[in-house]
């Protein structure tokens, strides 16, 4: 068993500070497990906390309450009480992220936004660039946007910059959040034979995927999660 990943008894509550504190209770106890090689997939109805659960699995958001075990360099380390350099750190070597939405930083072209990841890592430039090179093109993107910046680039094609840079630097564990929700179906398939691939090398995956079709394909397992209601708080 290689073990990657170990959510245990998570809990995330939101507080609205302009809306007299409200509290919103989203995660209750979310545990589970994924292993190298496996593709777990988030499951529940709109509002039921997938994108919470995920963002909270790359330190976007703070958990108020248990822990989020992921093997880095060897060591179990609890991203839900590791320091902030700890946590950029386990970012750079250990967990790759795609996003919905590419954050387009102005001015920096394609092919450098999509091999930073790998840059960071301190993998020498050309080697970088021929890695880029080739994501960009199993996705699509036209070569004579690699040197432009992607501003002005369509949402699909945005997307298809953002998973060449998720998906650049191998990252031990994988967190997908709906990769292909602007694709058409071509390039829905390039990104799906690359999950494929990082599965196959021994990735560990978590994802959400509202299509059926793409989660029916790729997903080892479904983590289902269920809206946590007033009755149901703790
Ligand atoms: N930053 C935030 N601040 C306050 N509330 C939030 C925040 N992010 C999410 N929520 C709330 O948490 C709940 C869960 O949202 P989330 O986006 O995690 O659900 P989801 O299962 O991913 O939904 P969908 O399938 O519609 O994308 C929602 O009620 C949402 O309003």
């Amino acid at each position: 068993m290689n073990r990657r990943l170990r959510v245990e008894q998570l809990h995330k509550t939101f507080v609205l500070h302009n809306q007299q504190g409200a509290e919103l209770p989203v995660l209750r106890n979310a545990t589970f497990h994924v292993d190298g090689g496996e593709c777990v997939v988030l499951d529940g109805q709109s509002g039921s906390g997938k994108s919470t659960l995920l963002r909270s699995l790359y330190g976007n958001y703070q958990p108020n309450g248990g822990h989020i075990w992921i093997q880095h360099q060897q060591q179990w380390i609890d991203l839900a009480s590791a320091p902030a350099r700890t946590i950029i750190a386990m970012r750079r070597d250990t967990i790759g992220w795609v996003s919905q939405f590419l954050r387009v930083i102005p001015r920096v072209p394609t092919l450098e936004i999509v091999m930073q990841p790998l840059l960071a890592r301190g993998v020498e430039r050309q080697a970088c660039e021929a890695r880029a090179s080739q994501l960009l093109s199993r996705l699509n993107v036209p070569q004579r946007l690699w040197s432009l910046a992607p501003s002005t680039f369509s949402g699909g094609e945005q997307q298809r910059v953002n998973i060449a840079r998720g998906f650049i630097a191998d990252s031990p564990l994988l967190l997908l959040d709906e990769p292909t929700a602007s694709l058409d179906s071509r390039n829905s398939a390039a990104v799906v034979t690359l999950i494929e691939e990082a599965r196959e090398r021994g990735a560990a995956i978590v994802g959400i995927f509202h299509d059926k079709a793409v989660r029916e394909r790729v997903a080892d397992r479904l983590y289902t999660l269920q809206p946590v209601t007033a009755g149901a708080e703790s």
